[in-house]
C-alpha cells in the first residue's frame, strides 16, 4: 500500500503511464483516484517538486492577494459582445505582402522601407522622444490556428489587411537633445531604423530607409541621422504631431487624463464622443497652446517662450544643478517665501482683500532678492528652484486660463516633459486655472505627458493604418526596465555594463510607462550613468520621496510587496546569464512595487490582474519567456497520458451522473493552481496525495455555491420539457495538465457531443502554469488521438491541419461535428478583464449562448458578479481562506458553481 504521507520517490514509474494507472485504479479503486494518482507520480518523477518549491516563490502571493478586483466584465447591459480588441498592434505591411501569399503571409521584404515604422521621433529643443515598435515573441508558431480561427469567425480586417495581426508592443524613450549621438547609438544597437533587432532582416540596413520624425531636430539633424544611420527623416509637422498624439491617447487609453489638486490625483475618462473642444497646452522648452477641435483640426493659438527650457536652465545656473530631475528635487525641499516677495511683505502682514489677494499670495516672483543685502550664495538652491518652478508653472497656468477663456474652452490638457509628473507642478498649474477661472475651467494632465508628438508622428507612417485601429486594439501594459546594451536585447553579462554601455546603456519602456519612475532603480550599475534619460532607471534623484508627492488614495500593494528570489532562473537553467536576468528582474520589480508604494496611481488605477500582469511582464522584459513551461509540459504529458481511461470511464456513465462528473472533475482539477500559496503549500510538505483527496473530499455536494442543478436542468432538460443545445460555448480555461487535460476538455468534448460548438479561450501570453493559446491546438491534437469526438471536432474548428497526418479528407468529416476551436483573450494574467480582449475572442463571442469561467483568476477574482447576456457558468475551487471567507462566507477548498441564465 502506498503511504498517503510518503513523497513517492520510490515510486516514480517506470512503466508506462496507462500501465500505472491500471495498477493505481486497482489499489484506489474509482477512474478518478487512479488519474490523480498517476498524475502526481508523474509529476514527481522529474524531480518537478525541486522546482516547484523555487518557482512557488515567485507565484506565492498569486492570489492569496484576493481582494478581489471590481468585476471586469463591461457594465451591465454591455455584453461581452462589444468588447474591443486587444494588444495586437497592427504594423503589417500590406502592400508587400501579395507576392508571398499563404506561406509566410508577414513576410517583410527587406528592401521596403516599410519595416522603418518601427520607429518615430520627435526632436525637440531639450529632448529626444522615440517611440518604437516591437513585435511580439513566437508570433509566427501562432498564425496558423489564427488563420483557422479567423476563417471560421469570419474575422476580417476590413479592406486594409489580408494578412495576420501582429502583436506587439510600444516603448516610449528619452534622450537629451544634447546627448544626441546616444540616441543614434542606441537606434543603432536595437537596429530600429531597419526593423528591429527581431526584424527578419536584421542584417539589412535600408539606406533609402525613412523614419518619420517631428519637432524641430527633424530639421536640424536630419544630415546627422542620414550621416550617422543612412536613413532620411520623414518630417512631420509638430502641431499636426501633438494633436494627433494627445488625440489618440485620450481616446485611446484608459485613465491618460487625471486631474491634480492638492496632492489628490484624480483619473478622469473622457467620453471620446465627447473630446472636443479643448486646449492643448504642451510645455517642453518653449510652451504651444493649441485649440483641438477635432482629429487634425486644430488652431495654434499661442505660446509662450517661459517653459520648460527656462526652468531648467536658469534653474542651471542658479543652481549648479547637473540634472533637471536634480533640480526639481531640489524645489521639494524648498521654501519660496525666502525669494519671493509676499502681498503680506507689501501689506505689513495684512491681506489685500479688497481686491481678493490674502497676505501669503505671490505678489512678485523673486521679488524679495532685491531688497536684501544678499548675493546668491546667500540663497539656499532648494528655494531658488521652488521659488522658479512656482513662477513658471503659475504663468503658464494663468496663461493657458486666458486662452481658454478667450475660446471659451473648459478643458486644457497638459503636456510636456516640463510637467514629469510632478505633483507641485500639476499643483500650481491647476491653482492657477481653479483660481483664474473661478473653477469654470479645468487643467488635466496626461500620463503620457512629453511623447505626444513622437506619438503622432508614430500615427503618421499611413502604411501602417494604425489610425483607427490602434484607438481600438492597443492596451496598456505594464513598464518594465530591461537592460540594453551593445546590439543585444538580452544584453551583454550585467557586471559588463558599467565599462561597455557607458552611453548606450538604456531602460525600454512599455505602455503605461512611468511619468517619472522616481523610485525605479536601474536594473543594474550604481552610479548613475551619465548621459541617459530613460525615464526613470537612471534619473533617479538623490532624495528619496517627498510630501509633495503624496498620493493619498490607498492602494493596497502591500500583498505583493514579496520580491521574488529569482528561481525563475532555474526554469532557464541557472546559467550565469539567467542568474543575471534574474537579479535585473528583481530590481526591476521590486522597484516597481516600491514605486507603488510610494505612489499607488503612478501607473494609473490598479487593479490586481493588473499587478499579476505586471509580474508577468517584467519577467518577460528579462527574457523570461515561460518560467513554467517545462512544468507545464510535464503536466500535461501526465494528463493526457491518463485522459482516455478517464475518457472510458466517463462514457460508462449515464447522462446525468457523466455530467456531474465532469462538473466535479473540473472543481476537483482546479485545485493544480501553481498560483495557489495552499497548493504549493500542499506540495512543500509532501503531501501530494492529499491534495488529490482532499480535493474529491470537497466534491460532495452541496457545494458552497451549488447551482448544478439548475445548470443540468439547462442542460440535460427535465421529464415532461427537452432542452435545446447550446448553439456556442466559450470555455475560458485556466491551468495546464490536469485542470485542462482532466477537467475541461472531457467539459468541452460533452458539449461537443452534445452539438454545441466549443471554442476554448486561452491566454496570449503565458502566466503562471495558465495554459495559453498557442499551446492548446498540441494538446488538443494529443488528446484527439485516443478521442474521435474530440478529433472530429478539431478538425472541423481547423485545430488540427498539422497534427493529423491524414487531412485531405477533412472537409467531408468536418460536415460530421460542430467545430471545436482556440482562441487567444488577449491577456497574459490570471485574471480577465473582459473589457479588453482580443478581436478573435471578440468575434467568438458574438454567437455564443454559453460561457464557462473557470478557476479562481477569471472566475472569482475578476467577474464572480460579471452579468452576461448569454448562460454563464463559473467555476472554481477557493484555494485562499480570506477569500472564501470575504466572498462566499465559506472556507479554503470551498467549490463555487454558480450558474446564471441569460438576463
Ligand atoms: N531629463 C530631462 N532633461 C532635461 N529636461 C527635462 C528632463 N525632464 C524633463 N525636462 C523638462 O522638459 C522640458 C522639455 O520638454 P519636451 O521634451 O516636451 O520639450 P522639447 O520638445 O524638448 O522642447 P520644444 O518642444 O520646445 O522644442 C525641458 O525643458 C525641461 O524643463
Ligand atoms: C518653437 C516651439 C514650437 C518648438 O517646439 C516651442 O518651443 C514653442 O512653442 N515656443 C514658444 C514660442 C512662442 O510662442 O513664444
Ligand atoms: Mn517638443
Amino acid at each position: 500500500m502506498v503511504d498517503a504521507n510518503s513523497k513517492f520517490t520510490c515510486l516514480v514509474p517506470r512503466t508506462g503511464p496507462v500501465t500505472k494507472f491500471r495498477e493505481c485504479r486497482r489499489q484506489f479503486g474509482g477512474v478518478r483516484e487512479a488519474v490523480w494518482l498517476v498524475l502526481n507520480l508523474y509529476k514527481m518523477a522529474g524531480s518537478f517538486e525541486k522546482e516547484q518549491e523555487v518557482l512557488g516563490i515567485i507565484e506565492e502571493k498569486k492570489l492569496e492577494s484576493g481582494e478581489g478586483d471590481r468585476d471586469m466584465a463591461p457594465a451591465a447591459g454591455n455584453s461581452i459582445h462589444r468588447s474591443g480588441s486587444r494588444p495586437q498592434l497592427d504594423v503589417s505591411k500590406a502592400e508587400i505582402q501579395g507576392n508571398v501569399e499563404e506561406k509566410y503571409p508577414t513576410i517583410l521584404l527587406p528592401n521596403q522601407s516599410d519595416d522603418l515604422s518601427h520607429l518615430a521621433l520627435d526632436i525637440g529643443g531639450s529632448l529626444i522622444k522615440l517611440v518604437y515598435f516591437s513585435r511580439r515573441e513566437n508570433q509566427s508558431a501562432d498564425d496558423k490556428r489564427k488563420k483557422s480561427v479567423k476563417e471560421r469567425l469570419g474575422l476580417s480586417n476590413g479592406n486594409r489587411r489580408s494578412f495576420p495581426i501582429l502583436g506587439g508592443r510600444l516603448h516610449f524613450v528619452k534622450f537629451e537633445t544634447r546627448k544626441i549621438n546616444e540616441c543614434l547609438d542606441f537606434i543603432h544597437s536595437k537596429q530600429l531604423h531597419c526593423g528591429g533587432l527581431e526584424s527578419r532582416y536584421p542584417d539589412v540596413t535600408d539606406q533609402n530607409g525613412i523614419i518619420k520624425a517631428t519637432g524641430g531636430g527633424a530639421y536640424k539633424y536630419a544630415d546627422l541621422f542620414k550621416e550617422r544611420l543612412g536613413v532620411s527623416l520623414d518630417k512631420e509637422d509638430e502641431m499636426d504631431c501633438l494633436v494627433a498624439g494627445a488625440n489618440f491617447l485620450l481616446k485611446a487609453i484608459r485613465h491618460e487624463a487625471f486631474t491634480h489638486m492638492e496632492g489628490q490625483k484624480e483619473f478622469v475618462q473622457i467620453d471620446p464622443n465627447d473630446l472636443f473642444p479643448y486646449l492643448l497646452v504642451n510645455i517642453g522648452s518653449g510652451v504651444s497652446m493649441i485649440k483641438v477641435v477635432g482629429d487634425g483640426k486644430f488652431e495654434r493659438i499661442s505660446g509662450t517662450n517661459v517653459g520648460g527650457g527656462t526652468y531648467w536652465g536658469l534653474g542651471r545656473l542658479l543652481t549648479k544643478c547637473k540634472s533637471f530631475d536634480e533640480l526639481l528635487e531640489l524645489s521639494q525641499k524648498g521654501d519660496n517665501r525666502t525669494m519671493d516677495m509676499l502681498v503680506g511683505d507689501i501689506y505689513g502682514g495684512l491681506d489685500y482683500s479688497k481686491i481678493g489677494l490674502s497676505a501669503s499670495t505671490i505678489a512678485s516672483s523673486f521679488g524679495k532678492t532685491i531688497s536684501e543685502k544678499k548675493e546668491l550664495e546667500d540663497y539656499r538652491p532648494e528655494d531658488i528652484s521652488l521659488s522658479l518652478l512656482r513662477m513658471i508653472s503659475y504663468n503658464i497656468g494663468q496663461i493657458a486660463y486666458l486662452n481658454a477663456l478667450r475660446f471659451r474652452l473648459k478643458r486644457i490638457f497638459f503636456g510636456g516633459f516640463f510637467i514629469r509628473g510632478h505633483a507641485y507642478t500639476m499643483d500650481t498649474i491647476s491653482f492657477a486655472v481653479q483660481f483664474w477661472s473661478n473653477g469654470e475651467a479645468q487643467a488635466m494632465f496626461l500620463r503620457h505627458e512629453g511623447f505626444l508628438g513622437a506619438l503622432g508622428a508614430f500615427m503618421s507612417y499611413e502604411k501602417h493604418g494604425l489610425d483607427d485601429l490602434m484607438v481600438h486594439q492597443l492596451v496598456e501594459r505594464f513598464p518594465m526596465g530591461a537592460p540594453y546594451t551593445g546590439g543585444k536585447i538580452h544584453g551583454p553579462p550585467l557586471g559588463d555594463l558599467n565599462e561597455k554601455a557607458k552611453v548606450s546603456l538604456q531602460i525600454s519602456w512599455m505602455e503605461k510607462f512611468l511619468q517619472k519612475g522616481t523610485e525605479i532603480t536601474a536594473p543594474v550599475p550604481t552610479t548613475p550613468l551619465a548621459g541617459t534619460t530613460g525615464l526613470g532607471g537612471f534619473e533617479v534623484p538623490l532624495s528619496k520621496g517627498s510630501t509633495l508627492r503624496s498620493d493619498a488614495s490607498a492602494l493596497n500593494v502591500g500583498v505583493l510587496h514579496l520580491v521574488p528570489t529569482l528561481e525563475a532562473v532555474a526554469s532557464e537553467g541557472g546559467t550565469d546569464d539567467a542568474q543575471r536576468r534574474g537579479d535585473a528582474f528583481a530590481h526591476a520589480f521590486s522597484a516597481h512595487l516600491a514605486r507603488l508604494m510610494e505612489e499607488p496611481a503612478a501607473y494609473g488605477k490598479l487593479g490586481l490582474a493588473n499587478l499579476l500582469e505586471m509580474r508577468e511582464e517584467c519577467l518577460r522584459e528579462f527574457q523570461f519567456v515561460d518560467a513554467y513551461r517545462s512544468i507545464k509540459q510535464r503536466e500535461n504529458e501526465a494528463s493526457l497520458a491518463v485522459l482516455p481511461d478517464l475518457l472510458v470511464e466517463l462514457d460508462s456513465m449515464d447522462e446525468e451522473t457523466r455530467l456531474l462528473t465532469l462538473i466535479e472533475g473540473v472543481l476537483a482539477a482546479n485545485i493544480f493552481d501553481w498560483g495557489s500559496r495552499a497548493c504549493v503549500d500542499l506540495y512543500h510538505k509532501g503531501t501530494i496525495i492529499e491534495i488529490y483527496r482532499m480535493s474529491r473530499n470537497k466534491m460532495r455536494r452541496p457545494w458552497r455555491v451549488d447551482d448544478f442543478d439548475i445548470f443540468k436542468e439547462r442542460m440535460l432538460g427535465t421529464r415532461d420539457k427537452k432542452m435545446p443545445h447550446h448553439k456556442r460555448a466559450l470555455l475560458f480555461v485556466d491551468n495546464s495538465g490536469a485542470d485542462i487535460v482532466l477537467g475541461m476538455l472531457p467539459l468541452a468534448r460533452e458539449l461537443l457531443r452534445r452539438g454545441t460548438e466549443v471554442v476554448l479561450v486561452a491566454n496570449s501570453l503565458p502566466a503562471l502554469n495558465d495554459v495559453t493559446a498557442m499551446e492548446l491546438p498540441d494538446i488538443v491534437a494529443e488528446a484527439a488521438k485516443h478521442c474521435d469526438i474530440l478529433r472530429r471536432a478539431a478538425e472541423a474548428g481547423g485545430l488540427l491541419v498539422d497534427a493529423m497526418i491524414n487531412t485531405s479528407d477533412s472537409s467531408k468529416q468536418n460536415s460530421s461535428s460542430v467545430p471545436l476551436m482556440v482562441v487567444e483573450n488577449g491577456c497574459g494574467s490570471p485574471c480577465i478583464d473582459l473589457r479588453q480582449v482580443s478581436s478573435e475572442l471578440a468575434a467568438a463571442a458574438k454567437d455564443a449562448d454559453l460561457i464557462i469561467l473557470e478557476g479562481m483568476g477569471r472566475a472569482l477574482h475578476t467577474n464572480l458578479n460579471a452579468r452576461f447576456k448569454c448562460d454563464a457558468l463559473k467555476l472554481a475551487m477557493v484555494k485562499n481562506q480570506r477569500l472564501a471567507e470575504k466572498l462566499i462566507k465559506g472556507n479554503i477548498y470551498d467549490c463555487i458553481c454558480k450558474y446564471e441564465p441569460a438576463s
